[in-house]
C-alpha cells in the first residue's frame, strides 16, 4: 500500500531524509506549499499524512474532508494551528517535535531582548537612511536588571539560563514551578502579578491556550514597573495587543519585541508603526539546525507509526488495551473530570498527585485510568497537548510524583476514585463515584460532602458561611442573566469556610463580579 504524504509548509529537505531514504514502506511524498484553505480541502482526501509547520491551518473543515488521513505531523512545538479535537474525533493521531527548536527559540528571544535594549534595528535603519544619530539610540544595560519569565518550560528555562549569563536577575512564573525547582534553576518565583511588579523585561513562553489568552492584559500592564520592556517569541494572543499598544502610547512600556502576533502574517499591524516596537516575522524556530531537527523528529514518528503503530511524541490519541475497555472504561471520563475539577482548587505548583481507587475497581490494572486522571489535572495548564500516552511523562518532567493507592474494601460506595493534590502549602481532594443507573457523581470536595453531576459548566465558589451568601450569589448571577441548574452547599462548621458548587446553563467567562464580594474568597469557572 502506498502511503501518501503531503508537506504543506516549507520543511528542511535535510530533515526529511528519513522519509526520502525509506525502503521498507512505499512512500509517495508530495511537497505543495502555499495552498489556500480551499485548495487544501480539495486535495486532502488523497493523503494519509499531512506534514505542517505553523502556517497551515488544519481546521475542523480540513479534517472533516480528510477521509484517508491517519497522521498529522507538526514540525515544531505549538499545535494551536491544528484542531486537535477534530483530529481526535476522526481518529487522526497528531505528533509534534517538542525539543528540536527549543535552543533556536531561546536564542532568538535572547537576541530580541538585546536588540530591544540597544535599539539595534532602528539604529541600523537610521544609518541606512544616511544619518549618524548617536543621541537618539541610547540604550539600557541588561546587567542587574530583572527578567520576568512567564512560562518556565523548555524555552523559558533556556532563556532564563542565558539571561543569567548576561548578569540579569530572573523571576519566573509557571503553575508547575516549585520552590525546589526554582532554586535549582537559580531563579526567584512568584505569581504572574509578582513577576509584573518587579521585572524590567518580561518575556512570555507559554503555549496559547484558553487559560493563557490575553494573560498579559490591561490589568497586568497597570501593575508593571514604568519603562518595562515586553518580549513575545511564543504565540500571538498571550499578550493583549490593544492593551500593549495603549501601554506603549501612555509611556508605561518603553519597548516591545515581537516575533508573533494574533493574526499572521502581521504586515501592516498598527504596533509596527510605533518606534518602540521591533519585530520579526515568526522566526523563532527558523534556523538550519532547528528546522533539520524538527523535520527529522516528525519523519521518524511517521515511520514508527506505520511500522510499529507507536510514536514518540503524540499530542492526542488516548489508547486503552482492548481487554480493559469493558471493565474500567466507564471510569475513564470520571477520572478525567475529577482530575480536572481538583486542578482548579489550587493555583500553586503541584508536588504530588495521590489517586485512591477503592472497591471493585482496585482489582484491575488501573494505570490507563491513572493516565487519564493525570491528563485531567495537567490539561488545565498544559492544554490539549496532554494525552493518555504522555500524561505521566509530563508529570514526571514537571517534578510531580504520581502515586496510585488501591483498596478493595468498599466503604460508602461500591467503587470510588479520590484524587488528592499536594502542593507546598495545601492539600486538596475530590472524590467521585459511578452510581448504578444514575452515572457519575462527585461526592466529596475537600472536607465537604456534596452530590454533583460532573458535566457542563460548573462554578465552584469558596466563601465564608454567613447568612445571605447563597441569596447574594443567586442575585448576582441573575443580574448577569446566568441561570442556575443545580446548586450544592457544604461547610465545615457554622460561620466557617464553605463551598457552593453550581451548575449553570452557559460558560461564565468572567467571574470578577463574584470575586469582588466580601465573603467570597475564591471562584472557579470550569467547563467539563
Ligand atoms: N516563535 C517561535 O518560532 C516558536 C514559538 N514557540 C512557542 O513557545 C511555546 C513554549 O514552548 P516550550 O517551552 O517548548 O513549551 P513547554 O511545554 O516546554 O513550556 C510551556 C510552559 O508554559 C507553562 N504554562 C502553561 N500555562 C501557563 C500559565 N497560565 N501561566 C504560566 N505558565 C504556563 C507550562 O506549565 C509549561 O511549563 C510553544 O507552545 C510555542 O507556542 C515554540 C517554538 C518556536
Ligand atoms: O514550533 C513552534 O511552535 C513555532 O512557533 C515554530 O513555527 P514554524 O514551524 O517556524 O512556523
Amino acid at each position: 500500500m502506498t502511503i501518501n504524504i503531503l508537506i504543506s509548509d516549507p520543511l528542511s529537505e535535510d530533515g526529511i531524509y528519513p522519509l526520502r531514504q525509506e525502503k521498507e514502506l512505499d512512500l509517495n511524498i508530495v511537497s505543495n506549499t502555499g495552498l489556500s484553505p480551499a485548495e487544501l480541502k480539495g486535495i486532502i482526501k488523497d493523503f494519509d499524512v499531512l506534514l505542517v509547520r505553523s502556517q497551515t491551518k488544519v481546521t475542523r473543515e480540513i479534517i472533516e474532508a480528510a477521509d484517508n488521513l491517519k497522521l498529522i505531523g507538526r514540525a515544531g512545538v505549538g499545535v494551536d494551528n491544528i484542531d486537535l479535537e477534530a483530529a481526535t474525533e476522526k481518529g487522526i493521531i497528531v505528533v509534534n517535535a517538542p525539543d528540536g527548536n527549543t535552543n533556536s527559540a531561546a536564542e532568538h528571544t535572547t537576541a530580541m531582548i538585546m536588540a530591544l535594549a540597544r535599539h539595534i534595528p532602528h539604529a541600523h535603519m537610521s544609518l541606512q537612511e544616511g544619518r549618524w544619530d548617536r543621541k537618539k539610540f541610547v540604550g539600557v544595560e541588561l546587567k542587574n536588571k530583572t527578567l520576568g519569565v512567564v512560562g518556565f518550560g523548555r524555552i523559558g528555562q533556556e532563556v532564563a539560563h542565558r539571561a543569567k549569563g548576561n548578569r540579569m536577575n530572573v523571576i519566573a512564573y509557571d503553575p508547575f514551578l516549585t520552590a525546589e525547582k526554582a532554586e535549582k534553576a537559580g531563579v526567584a518565583y512568584g505569581s504572574v502579578e509578582d513577576v509584573a511588579k518587579v521585572a524590567d523585561f518580561i518575556t512570555v513562553h507559554t503555549p496559547l491556550l484558553d487559560s493563557t489568552r490575553h494573560m498579559i492584559n490591561e490589568d497586568i500592564f497597570k501593575i508593571m514597573k514604568d519603562d518595562v520592556r515586553i518580549i513575545n517569541c511564543a504565540r500571538g494572543g498571550i499578550i493583549d495587543e490593544d492593551a500593549l499598544y495603549a501601554a506603549i502610547e501612555s509611556g508605561k512600556v518603553a519597548g516591545a519585541a515581537l516575533d508573533v502576533m494574533e493574526e499572521e502574517p502581521f504586515v501592516g499591524h498598527k504596533l509596527l508603526d510605533l518606534p518602540q516596537v521591533i519585530a520579526t516575522p515568526h522566526l523563532g524556530a527558523s534556523t538550519i539546525e532547528a528546522q533539520e531537527s524538527v523535520a527529522v523528529d516528525v519523519s521518524n514518528d511517521i515511520l514508527s507509526y506505520f511500522k510499529f503503530g507507536s510514536v514518540l511524541n503524540p499530542v492526542n490519541m488516548p489508547s486503552v488495551p482492548k481487554d480493559m475497555v469493558a471493565k474500567v472504561e466507564p471510569f475513564f471520563d470520571l477520572g478525567y473530570k475529577i482530575g480536572n475539577l481538583v486542578s482548579h482548587l489550587t493555583d500553586e505548583a503541584i508536588n504530588e498527585i495521590n489517586i485512591y481507587y477503592s472497591g471493585d475497581l482496585a482489582n484491575f490494572d488501573v494505570r490507563p485510568l491513572t493516565n487519564n486522571t493525570v491528563k485531567g489535572i495537567l490539561t488545565r495548564n498544559l492544554g490539549n497537548h496532554v494525552n493518555n500516552v504522555n500524561a505521566r511523562y509530563l508529570a514526571e518532567r514537571n517534578d510531580i510524583k504520581v502515586n496510585e493507592h488501591k483498596s478493595t474494601r468498599a466503604k460508602a460506595f461500591l467503587n470510588s476514585i479520590t484524587v488528592e493534590l499536594v502542593t507546598d502549602h495545601t492539600t486538596h481532594k475530590i472524590k467521585g463515584t459511578l452510581l448504578a443507573g444514575l452515572g457519575a457523581r462527585i461526592v466529596q470536595v475537600n472536607d465537604y460532602v456534596v452530590d454533583i453531576v460532573p458535566d457542563g459548566h460548573i462554578l465552584m465558589i469558596r466563601h465564608t458561611d454567613k447568612p445571605g451568601a447563597i441569596g447574594l450569589v443567586g442575585t448576582l448571577l441573575a443580574d448577569q442573566n446566568i441561570n442556575i441548574a443545580t446548586m450544592q452547599v457544604g461547610r465545615t462548621s457554622e460561620g466557617g469556610d464553605a463551598i457552593m458548587v453550581l451548575s449553570v446553563d452557559y460558560a461564565v467567562e468572567n467571574v470578577d463580579f463574584l470575586k469582588q464580594q466580601k465573603n467570597i474568597f475564591d471562584v472557579k469557572a470550569i467547563n467539563l
